[in-house]
């Protein structure tokens, strides 16, 4: 039996337009863009993690909405959730502190525009579908 290990990642939406952010690290990571987050530690809950994640990363105060159902397999062992969340009224605007060099908010028709990481794109796109957010077609053939 192998451990699984969850990582969260979030979707942070203002506007419609979604935060995505440029990972820094690893090497062979650095450049794709990803939902910001991370691994959720033994003993924590998900959301807890995401809440965590996004203050250390982006030095936001950010609480959790829900999960969105399903979950995409990354590198054994690990395993991408992925929920909502928002930024509390009086949150600082996200920045780029740790484990990522620039972030975008991608309005409806940018979405596809930067070089998700890729899991991220199945990931990314049944999400925007399960929100009904109106860029959730495309990412099968991009580039479009
Ligand atoms: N955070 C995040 N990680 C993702 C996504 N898609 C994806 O393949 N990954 C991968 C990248 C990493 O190998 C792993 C998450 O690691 P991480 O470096 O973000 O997690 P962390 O902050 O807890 O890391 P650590 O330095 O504390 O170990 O999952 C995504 O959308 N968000």
């Amino acid at each position: 039996m192998s451990e699984r290990i969850v990582v969260v990642g979030a979707v942070l939406l203002d506007d419609g337009r979604l935060l995505a952010a440029r990972r820094s690290a690893p090497v062979e990571l650095a450049g794709r863009w990803e939902l910001p987050g991370g691994k959720v530690e033994p003993g924590e809950t998900a959301d807890a993690a995401l809440v965590r994640e996004l203050r250390e990363e982006l030095g936001v105060d950010a609480e959790a909405g829900g999960r969105v159902p399903g979950e995409w397999p990354l590198k054994p062992p690990y395993v991408l959730q992925v929920w909502t969340a928002r930024l509390r009224p009086g949150s600082a605007a996200p920045e780029p502190l740790e484990d990522h060099d620039e972030l975008r908010w991608l309005g409806p028709g940018e979405i596809w525009d930067v070089d998700w990481l890729a899991q991220d794109v199945p990931a990314v796109r049944e999400t925007l579908a399960h929100l009904g957010h109106p860029a959730a077609r495309g990412g099968e053939a991009s580039g479009a």
